[in-house]
């Protein structure tokens, strides 16, 4: 499988996704700052993977401390914000970095630093760990209600999926949120061919999708993302499933932009359309998708193209990364404890009792 994150020896070890799939470059790095600035620019990303590189990243930022225990407080605190404002989202980020601030309050009074840097690092390889397990539970679980909600058309043939932006190793460390979701399906004998829509303007679905699913043999089709409808016209997609940056207690969703243009011509042609995320994707303290804040990107991702000036640099431009789906188009989530469909309301906050 792809190592698209990895932490051992105190140093954080990522695949830059920047220059897939044309360049499989690895970096190494100790220093917390350079790790901040990986997921600023996408070099990592993806909601879980940014989880588990914001814990890391944290760690590479105590590793650095050379105070005393009664500095490391205020130290701590403004690494965890600096960490923070990375990536506004997705909110595995802040999940995680919740995560470290628990064990940083339970341990700090009784531990020498020695163990509660210790602890801390624990804490991070647990996030890590469980994101992989969480991509085998999704999986399950999303292939199971695709045979229920689909098993009209599975009786004569077999489905052709659309996906949006990547959500498979790459942005999950384990084997995908939606992307896992496709995997198991296709090795369970349920997919005709993925269609993955590129994802502008940095074209996670054109480059990252495309690689893991040739990487996997998989067969599928890139598209343009103002695609799908037409091809919904045509017969050509059986159901959509994305994977999300943060869903709201009601069910809204943030996800790449493009995604909610997606989900309503899904809604519109009678297609079922899911979000496959793990529950640390869940924001249960925000009721609905106006409270998610969205992430507005440099202007020049759009001017330009890898590079190459397209437009004028003085074209007026809104970068938004990712667009709100409101829950009312989804036919269901699907987690890692369970496929909710239904009452998003109540099936959510039952996952966050469990
Ligand atoms: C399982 S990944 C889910 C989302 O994080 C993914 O669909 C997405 O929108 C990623 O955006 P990105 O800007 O590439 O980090």
């Amino acid at each position: 499988m792809i190592d698209a994150i990895s932490f051992n020896d105190s140093t954080l070890r990522y695949l830059d996704q920047r220059y897939l799939p044309l360049r499989e470059e690895y970096v190494s790095t100790r220093n917390y700052e350079e790790a901040i600035e990986a997921i600023k620019t996408l070099a990592v990303r993806g909601a879980p993977l940014i989880g588990v590189a914001a814990a890391y990243t944290i760690i590479l930022g105590i590793n650095s401390f050379q105070g005393t225990k009664e500095e490391f407080p205020s130290f701590f605190k403004s690494l965890v914000a600096e960490v923070e404002a990375s990536r506004p989202t997705a909110v595995n980020l802040f999940f995680a970095a919740a995560r470290l601030k628990k064990v940083y309050a339970e341990n700090y009074e009784t531990d020498t630093i020695e163990a509660l840097f210790a602890k801390m690092n624990t804490a991070a390889r647990k996030i890590h760990d469980d994101e992989i397990a969480n991509c085998d539970a999704m999986s399950r679980h999303g292939v199971d209600q695709i045979k229920i909600d689909l098993a009209h058309i599975l009786k004569t043939r077999k489905l052709n999926v659309l996906t949006h932006c990547n959500t498979g190793t790459l942005a999950c460390c384990g084997t995908g949120s939606a992307l896992g979701v496709i995997r198991l399906a296709w090795q369970e004998g349920l997919i005709e061919r993925v269609i993955t829509s590129e994802s502008r303007p940095l074209l996670q679905g054109l480059r990252l999708t495309a690689w893991e699913l040739e990487h996997d043999g998989i067969p599928f089709v890139s598209i343009s993302d103002s695609s799908s409808a037409f091809l919904m016209q045509r017969g050509m997609i059986d159901f959509g499933i994305v994977g999300a940056d943060r869903i709201a207690a009601n069910g809204d969703t943030a996800n790449k932009i493009g995604t909610c243009a997606h989900a309503i011509s899904a809604y519109h042609h009678n297609l079922p359309f899911y979000i496959a995320a793990p529950v640390s994707t869940i924001d249960i303290t925000i009721p609905d998708g106006t409270h998610i804040p969205i992430e507005e990107r440099n202007a020049d991702e759009l001017r330009t193209i890898f590079g190459t000036q397209v437009a004028s640099p003085t074209t007026p431009v809104l970068n938004y990364a990712f667009d709100v789906t409101p829950g009312k188009y989804l036919r269901g989530i699907i987690t890692d404890k369970e496929a909710v469909v239904g009452n998003y309301i109540t099936g959510l906050a039952a996952l966050m009792e469990e």
